[in-house]
């Protein structure tokens, strides 16, 4: 029986690597596969994993049709076994929806990788379509971990180290320190409460402030 499986997991926990091992697996196997991505941060039509490898996709828009591009494939004898969707946060509920059609009426696997929640922990609705829609949901064993060791498992964004909790729903980012606008993999409790590694280094630090002794 073909799939749709819903491979998830905070940011920075190995998505896009396992995505692009499952089809070197599948592909080395025999099967041909379509591997699909939207908006990856290296940018258009690309799936970058943090290991450093780097494949081509295609591309989803708003108005891509996964249904209309599989049976234009079929009809012209290109054969298609499976279907890779990285950043499936950001398909449309829509298109989630042609994905389950095509595991029920072509029998083709689909498996899916992305975030279930944005920076102020509300479900992408493309993710709340896919956790309506799979036939299982596998959450990566490895996740980035909170500054305070525990198990990292809610995204904030960062703007210069703080916490933000207002802004559009997609800005999209990555998680190494560097940039002004970033995201942050923190555990609930330190999510709940903005404790960010920035804020809890400065508000948590035992060491006094350096101050200078002529001016006291
Ligand atoms: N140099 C490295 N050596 C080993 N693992 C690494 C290295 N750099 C990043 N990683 C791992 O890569 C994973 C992130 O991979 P990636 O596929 O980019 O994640 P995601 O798609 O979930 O954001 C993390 O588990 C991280 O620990
Ligand atoms: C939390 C959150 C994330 N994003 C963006 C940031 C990245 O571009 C992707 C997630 O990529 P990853 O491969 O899982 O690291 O999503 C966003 O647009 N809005 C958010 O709230």
């Amino acid at each position: 029986m073909a799939e749709l499986v819903f491979h998830t997991g905070p940011m920075d926990c190995g998505k896009s690597t396992l995505a692009l091992q499952l089809d070197y697996t599948q592909s080395s196997h025999g099967r041909r596969g379509r591997v699909f991505t939207s908006q990856d941060r290296s940018g258009s039509g690309v799936i970058t994993s943090r290991l450093g490898l780097k494949v081509a996709a295609l591309e989803v828009d708003a108005e891509f049709d996964f249904w209309r591009y599989v049976i234009g494939e079929l009809t012209q004898a290109r054969r298609v076994d499976y279907i890779v969707c990285d950043e499936a946060q950001f398909y449309t509920p829509e298109q989630v929806d042609q994905l389950a059609r095509i595991v029920d009426e072509l029998q083709l696997d689909v498996y899916a990788f992305g975030i279930l929640a944005d920076f102020r922990t509300h479900l992408f609705p493309g993710s709340q379509r896919l956790v309506e829609l799979a036939d299982r949901m596998e959450t990566l064993p490895i996740g980035p971990l909170c500054w305070c060791g525990a198990r990292g498992t809610h995204n904030a964004r960062t703007v210069g180290g703080l916490m933000v909790t207002e802004g559009t729903q997609v800005v999209v980012g990555d998680t190494v320190a560097g940039s002004e606008v970033r995201y942050e993999v923190l555990c609930r409790a330190h999510h709940r409460r903005r404790m960010t590694a920035v804020r809890a280094k400065a508000t948590l630090n035992p060491e006094p402030l350096p101050f200078d002794p002529e001016n006291f």
